[in-house]
């Protein structure tokens, strides 16, 4: 039988949650920082927090969340969130991930209203006043996401982190002030969950206002494209399901949220000549996993550069992973959602004050992303189509990312040092996403390496 580190391993590398996909990696710890709810009913939930050990060259290790809920028989409605069987002081149980399960989940809703409690070192704090639904059930969201979210009803949304660093994380702090301060732009934060170790704090989950009347923008973004591509003879404004309007919509609401985190959170400025370097630097490694991106890499540097020509840049707390991935359209306006940062960024780094372009570039290379990867998932034998739709995706593109830029700045154009900024955010969150589709989703690499190639120097 698997003890529970190699059944810890075995689940965790198949978990679309783990970033450590592709390395060699070995379960090498496992601790145990307490119980939610009371021991005496079943499910036991146990909140596991598993080490991983890096066994490739670039070595290593993280912290992965795993709540566990113990059964002392099986339960075949779980079986695909088996995790092992336990040693539970002297009882053989069965482990199943939490996340899954309605009876555990029910008993972090139970705790979070104060009718069970946290046994060990855990801690669920409540903010702001909301009275949850006790009766609500729990449901898992599916899609490929970096943690667990799971709604209860359509009341709240409990996002239990995996990857676990030791201090703030920046989803529950953002939340919090943007909540404070009365955002109309992110779900408003309900609690959270916590734990401490050698005196830094361990933000294990985060419970949120559930956006009823949300749809993706990403979704709504590529049924835009196929609405275009559906009418090849019309115009992006022509057709339907134009975008624009959504597309300066989402540019008024990241200027308003960079204005809040602004007078919220610490500001200053950092000197363009390090922000370069730092940039040219990642270019280098992105190199060493996706070789093909060696063909630009001149050319990136001299936009890195430019930027590095810039003096002091205004730095503050941005979202730092924007994406149309990460907006919902609710009939209340767009929301901003996940706050975490590049999750391939160590924590500390995240922490930093950045450029709020590192936002602006991040919903451009969306708005890029979008007919491209709709041209990607419907290919095309007919050259004339495929030179249709390669024109209608720029068109589309260029429409959406002005609109946007327009809203954001309030101008019709950008400045000199806009244009350098705008350029350096953009190359380097592309060659992010080389390292991104390399590792993730290598069918997708083609869109960021085209979008690389079809980049000029400001
Ligand atoms: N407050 C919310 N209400 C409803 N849906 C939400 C809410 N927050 C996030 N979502 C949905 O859950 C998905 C995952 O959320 P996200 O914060 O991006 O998690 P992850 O860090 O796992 O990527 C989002 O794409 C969005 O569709
Ligand atoms: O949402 P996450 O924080 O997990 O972000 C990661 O995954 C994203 C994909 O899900 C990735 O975004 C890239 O693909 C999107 C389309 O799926 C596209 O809209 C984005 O522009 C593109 O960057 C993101 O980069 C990554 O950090």
């Amino acid at each position: 039988m698997a003890t529970q580190l190699e059944s810890l391993q075995n689940y965790l590398v198949g978990a679309r949650w783990f970033g450590g996909k592709g390395r060699g990696v070995e379960v090498t710890g496992f601790r145990r920082l307490g119980e939610v709810g009371s021991p005496e009913t079943e499910p036991r939930v146990a909140v596991a927090l598993v080490e991983v050990t890096y066994t490739d060259a670039e070595g290593g290790s993280d912290l992965y969340q795993v709540p566990l809920a113990l059964y002392s028989e099986p339960e075949g409605r779980l079986d695909h969130a088996f995790v092992g069987w336990w040693d539970e002081d002297g009882t053989w149980v069965h482990a199943y991930d939490a996340v899954h399960d309605r009876a555990a989940m029910a008993k972090y809703l139970q705790t979070f209203l104060g009718k069970a409690t946290a046994e060990g070192d855990l801690h669920f704090v409540s903010v702001g006043g909301h009275e949850l639904e006790p009766d609500a059930q729990s449901t898992l969201f599916s899609g490929e996401q970096s943690n667990s979210s799971v709604a209860f009803g359509e009341d709240a949304v409990l996002k239990v982190f995996r990857k676990i660093t030791p201090g703030e994380n920046p989803d529950i702090t953002t939340h919090k002030v943007l909540t404070e301060a009365e955002s109309t732009h992110v779900a408003q934060l309900y609690g959270w969950v916590e734990s401490t170790t050698d005196d830094e704090v361990l933000h294990l989950a985060m419970l949120q206002q559930f956006l009823r009347t949300a749809s993706d923008g990403w979704d709504i973004a590529v049924a835009s494209v196929r609405d275009l591509f559906a009418e090849a003879d019309l115009h992006a404004e022509e057709v339907g399901g134009d975008f624009a309007g959504e597309a300066a919509r989402l540019g008024e609401a990241l200027c308003e949220v960079h204005e809040q985190l602004r007078e919220s959170f610490p500001s200053g400025t950092a000197p363009a000549a390090e922000v370069a370097e730092t940039m040219t630097a990642r270019l280098t490694a992105a190199v060493d996993v996706v070789p093909e991106l060696a063909d630009h890499a001149d050319r990136l540097r001299r936009t890195f550069g430019q930027l590095a020509e810039l003096g002091e840049l205004p730095v503050q707390r941005v979202h730092g992973d924007l994406h149309l991935g990460q907006t919902l359209r609710t009939v209340a306006g767009w929301k901003l959602v996940d706050f975490e940062g590049e999750p391939a960024k160590p924590l500390a780094e995240r922490l930093h004050p950045d450029s709020p372009w590192r936002d602006v570039a991040g919903m451009l290379r969306s708005f890029d992303y979008a007919p491209y990867a709709v041209a990607e998932s419907s290919p095309e034998d007919d050259p004339d189509v495929v030179e249709q739709r390669r024109h209608r995706a720029e068109e589309w593109a260029a429409r959406n990312k002005q609109a946007f830029l327009h809203a954001y700045t309030g101008t019709d154009g950008l400045s000199h040092d806009q244009g350098v900024l705008v350029a350096a955010y953009v190359a380097e969150k592309a060659i992010y996403e080389c390292v991104y589709e390399a590792r993730n989703r290598p069918n997708w690499l083609p869109i960021p390496l085209a979008a690389i190639a079809r980049m000029g120097v400001p």
